[in-house]
């Protein structure tokens, strides 16, 4: 195994100091650090992130490997900084089973540029009629920790009840996708102005306050821990508040666009810009960024959704929900937060691996720890362009774009997965 001594870096923003990476470890930190058999990489205005944590990524194998796969998204996971990612279910077929969850987490092991974390789905099929078998994945080789239908709402409050109470046996949380399906029929874009000028079906706020306010509740009554997949409404915040104020074991995520993109981005008719849940009011930005930095809301989480030219590049009606993430998620923190480095590691990379229980990730770089992480250059800026990204689909809605930050180099237990920017397979 190669070492590396990483010279001058700044670790979450500290003053500059010398990395050693050796044996899959950071192995020391100091000034002047010498290691003849090391490669020397110079870290001068860079800084050293925990490598990031997605909770939320949908890889699309099986199934849709015309979209992506299991190596494609990690790749584009590792060159935006990425270490570990969680794998949503919504797959085909769908990862209700062990036998599933199995061959997405094998996949992952032999991409080798992430780990990643298969999330098991709650129900059978994402129909929400009966519960998968969460047991059967939590014993499996991928240790589920994470249930999610993503993509559907667990609607019957009953159904949600019962997987909140299962998984509390082996410290399990439920992620919803919090969305009263009766009240978005037909939706197409969020409910408000410009709705009713586009004449597009609006879905409301309330519909994802309404499962949120259900969810807390239910939470409490059972004792047991709700992850709230995509929080995207200033309502949602209040509920939020109001139940981590109680103690409710409650965790939740936004993502890059929910912060930054307005549902005036319909207007252009581009269905890049249709994701589920919708973009939202400028109100509502300033109020999950708010809630962001409080911790009201726990992380940022990509929600990269990969979708085939078919089922975007046509009229906005027929469009497949969704937009990318991995590879630019990092740019939209930094151009949102600023140079806050405690925060962005915090919300990008601590708080998901503790949620998701991902040890060994979500650690800063300090002697002993595995040396997952990633080197930022901030003073970089780059244009986005579609055709380079290394995610299969082509759907971002940053094409074109000068974004601040640049992911210079990510290693995954001491090995380099991404160096000079480029990734290593
Ligand atoms: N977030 C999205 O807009 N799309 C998700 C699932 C979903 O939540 O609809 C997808 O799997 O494409």
């Amino acid at each position: 195994m190669t070492a590396y001594l990483i010279k001058s870096v700044s670790v979450v923003g500290a003053e500059p100091t010398d990395l050693l990476i050796r044996d899959g470890v950071v192995a020391e930190t100091g000034a002047a650090l010498s290691a003849p058999d090391a490669t020397v990489l110079d870290g001068t205005g860079l800084v050293a992130l925990p490598g990031l944590v997605d909770l939320h990524t949908h890889l699309r194998e099986p199934g849709r490997e015309d979209a992506e796969t299991v190596e494609t998204g990690s790749r584009a996971a590792a060159l935006g900084g990425y270490t570990a990612v969680c794998a949503m279910a919504n797959t085909s077929p769908v990862a209700d089973t062990a036998g599933v969850v199995e061959q997405v987490w094998r996949l992952g092991r032999e991409a080798g540029l992430v780990d990643v974390q298969p999330i098991g789905a709650v129900t059978v099929g994402l129909a929400g009629e009966q519960l998968a078998e969460l047991g059967a994945m939590a014993d499996s080789a991928a240790r589920v920790r994470i249930f999610s239908d993503d993509g559907h709402c667990v609607a019957d409050p009953k159904l949600m009840r019962r997987a909140l109470e299962y998984v509390k046996a082996f410290d399990g949380i439920i992620a919803q996708h919090a969305e009263e399906p009766r009240l978005t029929e037909g939706a197409q874009m969020h409910e408000g102005e410009v709705s009713t000028r586009l004449g597009l079906t609006g879905w409301p706020a309330v519909a994802e306050e309404a499962i949120i306010a259900r969810d807390v509740l239910l939470a409490e009554h059972v004792g047991s821990r709700l992850h709230v997949c995509h929080v995207s409404t200033a309502g949602s915040v209040e509920v939020l508040r109001q139940a981590k104020a109680r103690g409710v074991k409650v965790t939740a995520e936004v993502t890059p666009h929910h912060l930054l993109l307005t549902d005036a981005h319909a207007e252009t008719y581009d269905p890049v810009y249709k994701v589920n849940p919708p973009l939202r009011t400028a109100t509502d930005i300033a109020a999950l960024r708010a809630a962001l930095a409080e911790g009201v809301i726990d992380i940022i989480a990509t929600d990269h959704a990969p979708h085939a030219v078919e089922d975007k590049e046509c009229e906005w009606a027929y469009a497949r929900p969704g937009m990318l993430g991995l590879e630019t998620a990092l740019s939209i923190a930094l151009d949102v937060l600023g140079p806050q480095w405690d925060l962005i590691a915090e919300r990008m990379s601590r708080a998901p691996a503790r949620i998701a229980g991902l040890t060994g990730h979500g650690l800063d770089p300090a002697p002993g720890v595995p040396a997952n992480l990633t080197l930022v250059d901030p003073a970089a800026r780059r244009v986005i362009e579609p055709a380079e990204l290394a995610s299969r689909s082509r759907n971002t809605p940053y094409a074109r774009m000068t974004l601040p930050g640049r992911i210079v180099a990510t290693f995954l237990r001491g090995e380099p997965t991404v160096l000079d920017g480029k990734a290593i397979k």
